[in-house]
């Protein structure tokens, strides 16, 4: 893939799906797209640990926890689920832990920020919903692009 999402936004123009969330990146994997996948949850995270045991396909999880940095809804171990399970990165609006062991993932994970505390995990919350923060739309079936620059989402497959 040599498609940046400059180049997006270039195509796009003012039409542009930027995410406007200043997103920390985690991961060896910098750069990562994929047809998206999405879960909503609120500081509960057995909902997306659970789409995480399923093969991604080198699907893309968009993970709403509506901004919230109270507590973690990745760590170390539900983000090599998602690296072993063929996943192309992790999108969260919201926190992760175990921070510095997932830096040196080879997998792509971009979060609000990081919270040592754990989640609950009663499995609240929805998947395959098109989900919504950072000025636009993630709607499974589209796809997604991540790199230094930002996190761009398309129509049409990124090449
Ligand atoms: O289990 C959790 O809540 C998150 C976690 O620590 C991990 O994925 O390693």
């Amino acid at each position: 893939m040599t498609t940046t999402t400059a180049d997006l936004a270039d195509r796009d123009g003012n039409e542009v799906r930027s995410c406007d969330l200043q997103l920390l990146r985690f991961g060896t994997s910098q750069v990562f797209s994929g047809p998206i996948r999405t879960v909503r949850c609120f500081q509960d995270n057995a909902l997306l640990k659970k789409t995480l045991s399923e093969p991604g396909e080198g699907a893309v999880l968009v993970v709403d926890g509506a901004g919230s940095v109270h507590t973690a809804l990745v760590g170390d171990l539900i983000a090599e689920l998602g690296r072993s399970n063929g996943w192309s990165g992790i999108v969260v609006n919201g926190a992760i832990r175990d921070s510095a062991v997932i830096d040196g993932m080879e997998f792509g994970v971009r979060a609000l920020g990081t919270n040592p505390r754990k989640s609950s995990k009663s499995g609240a919350g929805e998947a395959d919903v098109t989900v919504e923060f950072g000025g636009i739309s993630f709607t499974p079936g589209e796809y997604l692009l991540s790199d230094h620059d930002g996190v761009v989402v398309s129509s049409t497959p990124i090449e």
